[in-house]
């Protein structure tokens, strides 16, 4: 039996949790989907799974999500739908594939599921988090467990987080109060006769993970992480009241978790936590030695060593054991869709009225389609709304580092086999030389030429304007300083292509690299998913700045390949461009790997936009704008900050996002970003701009009365766009500014591409006799503090022939 009380969320999972840490103790949560949304579930799955046993979503009509969502939800984690609907169930069952015991199903009172053992619902059993503090959650133990013992005790079995037995205690009704509050192993003493808090006196504490009471409940479980001085449960210092534990894969895992921590400098565990090469090499010989081995003993010998270097991997990457049993559990329970989907007595029918049925669903969807809206006042659920939508680099690292190895080890022959998994297509050669080929450019209309030469001249303009010419101080008589600019010789340009083809960004990039005389210009784009080629406006491009090269590669595979050379591609400089977030963390990788001695000019990931907007401002104004970044990727977020806005406006601005969005091709993409993005309803303007430059948003949108007077407040943005008319469309494509701007909030520190990205600063300096005379004396007295007799030196020397020095200077 799991524990008497399934906390319901309405609303910012998440930030609950944070709020009131006791929750998890009940090891479960009910996830209300028509109030949260498939993105937010998942992402909770993808914080908490590891740490809840039980996660499910209350689907309360069966329009919340279509049958590819249902899936798509279960094989990430989610343990149980909830559902109300018989037929809805049966037809799940059915016709997708569900297994019945991952769903519960309301008969009468009780929601009836046979997931593990069998579980049984109440109604009254599912409260609503806001309900529920920790003396409720006690009051819910005690009253569903027993006891048959005289002194009114529960037994209580003690286990790790591996369900290892740690040993066997009591519970009294005050320590299991004391426990929930603190989440600390709390117990009773039976010797002592008093409240007995673990670790208390002999430092070994315990944090207490989930309580779960039997299948009679006549005794509890308590799961705890064993803590302090030497992790050990039992009075006699052993792991476990029975003893040591088998050193096994959890010793092993303990063991490199400290060894991480302060392996002596030298060892071989250091080694390997500091050369990923080495341990790159390591798990592949030792697979390979795996696949090569046939007796028992061989076999064992092997996967103990695959498992140690696989585990120190682990390790170095923060991933535990635990994750990886969550993973494995979580494909165990993976459920395939059913091909033929339907019944055959249906697929006739279903066939026939398929187009009229999938469209109906998607505008459903978008029906039902409304940003979350949140009062600044409430700091915490903003705080939550604010974060943006992006994986964890751990996990993101993960899949993009075996990409930039593979690269670096087999060239090109790793972009042809990448081009192949994640663009479908089989290229002869991943790289077209200048002057390109005709057939690179069929296609392109008159009309679109003249559009892009448009756009092309004003960023231009605007670029060329930021040309400095040298700049030159004379910091004393004859100390003569100076500093100019100098281009990036080679520079890599990549141009997103994934979802969308940005021309844009191509004539963004290409344009400054241009201006600022790059020798040599390289573009990397994945090639078109219809037939293989690269765009012809790309193309167009390419040649109008002078590119050398178009690599035919996207993600994480172009990126390593201009940074570290392959057979056809140069190694470049300096790589430039936004993408998604392989694209950017491989980007944030080759920075960092002296190997490349590649510089990056920011990340630029997944668009966002945040609109600051009053009661004057146009609603439909608003929404497009807010639209036209919710449209680029699943993973862009859009934020609305209204400043004084009556209730019936935030109605109305609702209302027009979803009518426009009825209009939109990309209507799919734009509902699974608007389920992460958030209206935030504040007092005043000097809020408003508080608030954005906390979250320096990449484009800042001011649909406010005088707008032009508030950007002295702007700190934080990447570009930003002033007054009604000025739709950030205009930035994206022809202003004249540049569209390439930092995200994720690093408008804190990155400015957006210009045309200084393109170039380093050379200081120079001359310095006279008299400039020598002047400075050289305090040149000579830091030199000597610092011990650094040779520069000092060098500044007597001269000195001393120029008769600067008294005689016998030392
Ligand atoms: N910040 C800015 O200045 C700016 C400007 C323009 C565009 N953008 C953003 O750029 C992004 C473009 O993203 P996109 O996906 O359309 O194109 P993309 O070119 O960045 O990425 C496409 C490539 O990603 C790789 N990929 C896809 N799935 C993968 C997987 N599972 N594992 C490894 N690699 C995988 C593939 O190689 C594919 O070719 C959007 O998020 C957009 O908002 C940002
Ligand atoms: N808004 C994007 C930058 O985040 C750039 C772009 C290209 N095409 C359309 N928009
Ligand atoms: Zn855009």
């Amino acid at each position: 039996m799991v524990f008497p009380i399934i906390p319901l969320y309405s609303q910012n999972p998440t930030g609950f949790i944070s709020e009131r840490p006791y929750l998890t103790l009940t090891g479960q949560a009910l996830l209300k989907a028509s109030q949260l949304g498939k993105d937010t579930i998942k992402q909770f799955v993808s914080e908490f799974g590891s740490t809840l046993n039980l996660v499910s979503v209350l689907v309360e009509t069966s329009e919340l999500f279509n049958d590819d969502d249902i899936v798509e939800l279960l094989n990430n984690g989610v343990t149980t739908l909830f559902l109300q609907d018989a037929k809805y169930a049966s037809r799940l069952v059915e016709e997708v594939g569900v297994p019945a015991e991952r769903l519960a199903l309301l008969e009468g009172s009780v929601y009836k599921n046979q997931f593990g053992v069998k579980n049984d619902f109440k109604l009254e059993d599912i409260v609503p988090v806001e309900k529920l503090d920790s003396k409720i959650l006690t009051q819910a133990i005690l009253s569903s467990v027993r006891t048959d013992r005289t002194d009114g005790l529960y037994t209580t079995l003690v286990v790790d987080t591996f369900e290892r037995c740690l040993g066997l205690v009591y519970s009294s009704k005050e320590s299991i109060e004391q426990a929930v509050e603190r989440q600390v192993g709390v117990y009773y003493s039976r010797s002592r006769k008093e409240i007995w808090v673990k670790g208390l006196t002999s430092g070994n504490t315990q944090k207490l993970v989930s309580i779960q009471l039997d299948c009679d409940a006549d005794a509890l479980k308590f799961v705890v992480v064993q803590e302090g001085r030497n992790s050990s449960f039992c009075h006699l210092e052993t792991e476990s009241c029975f003893g040591q534990f088998k050193h096994g894969l959890a010793g092993l895992e303990k063991l490199l978790q400290q060894r991480k921590l302060n392996a002596p400098q030298g060892s071989y565990t250091n080694r390997l936590f500091n050369d990923p090469a080495l341990l790159t090499a390591k798990i592949k010989e030792e697979a390979e030695e795996l696949t090569e081995a046939k007796d028992r003993n061989e076999l064992s010998w092997e996967a103990a060593d695959l498992f140690y270097f696989a585990l120190a991997k682990l390790v170095a990457n923060d991933v535990s054991l635990n994750d990886v049993e969550t993973n494995l559990d979580m494909k165990h329970l993976k459920i395939t869709r059913r091909k033929g989907d339907a019944k055959p007595k249906f697929v006739e029918k279903k066939q026939e009225s398929k187009p009229e049925a999938e469209s109906q669903s998607e505008a459903q969807q978008v029906e039902t389609l409304r940003l979350g809206v949140y009062q600044s006042e409430d700091k915490k659920s903003v705080d939550e709304a604010l974060k943006r939508p992006i994986q964890r680099t751990s996990q993101i690292m993960h899949l993009v580092n075996p990409i930039i190895d593979n690269v670096k080890k087999n060239g090109d022959k790793a972009i042809v086999e990448y081009a192949a998994k994640f663009d479908g297509v089989q290229l002869k050669n991943c790289v077209i030389e200048a002057p390109f080929p005709e057939d690179c450019f069929e296609g392109l209309t008159p009309e679109l030429k003249e559009s892009l030469d448009l756009s092309m001249e004003n960023v231009r303009k605007f670029h060329a304007a930021q040309l400095v010419d040298t700049m030159q101080v004379e910091t004393q008589p004859g100390v003569v300083c100076s500093r100019f600019a100098r281009p990036i010789e080679k520079v890599g340009l990549y141009i997103p292509g994934g979802t969308a083809v940005l021309p844009s960004t191509a004539l963004m990039l290409g344009v400054p690299a241009q201006v600022a005389q790059c020798r040599e210009i390289v573009f990397a784009s994945p090639p078109r998913k219809s037939d293989g080629k690269i765009s012809p406006e790309v193309a167009y491009i390419a040649q109008k700045v002078g590119a050398s090269k178009i690599v035919l590669a996207g993600g994480a595979q172009a990126i390593a390949a201009m940074a570290y050379g392959t057979e056809s591609v140069p190694k470049v400089d300096k790589i430039l461009g936004p993408g998604n977030q392989f694209v950017t963390a491989a980007k944030m990788y080759v920075q960092n790997d002296t190997q490349a001695l590649c510089s990056i000019d920011m990340p630029a990931g997944p668009s966002e936009v945040l609109v600051v907007c009053d009661e004057d401002a146009d609603v439909d104004f608003v929404a497009s704008d807010l639209l036209s970044q919710a449209e680029h990727g699943i993973d862009s977020q859009v934020i609305l900050i209204g400043v004084q806005l009556s209730e019936k406006k935030v109605e109305q601005i609702q209302t027009a996002v979803r009518q426009q969005t009825l209009q939109l091709p990309r209507k799919d993409i734009v509902v699974k970003c608007i389920a992460h993005s958030a209206i935030i309803l504040c007092g005043s303007y000097d809020e408003a701009f508080k608030i954005s430059n906390q979250y320096a948003p990449e484009h800042l949108i001011l649909q406010i009365k005088e707008a032009a007077n508030y950007v002295k407040l702007v700190n934080n943005a990447g570009s930003v766009f002033v007054g009604a008319y000025t739709p950030e469309s205009c930035g994206d494509y022809s202003s004249g500014t540049n569209h390439t701007l930092p995200t994720y909030g690093y408008a804190r520190q990155y400015s957006g591409v210009n045309t200084s990205t393109f170039q380093k600063y050379v200081t120079a300096q001359s310095v006279s006799p008299q400039g020598l005379d002047n400075i050289g004396r305090a040149v000579m007295s830091v030199a000597k503090v610092e011990g650094l007799d040779a520069h000092r030196n060098a500044v007597k020397i001269r000195m001393s022939k120029l008769g600067l020095l008294p005689e016998g200077f030392q």
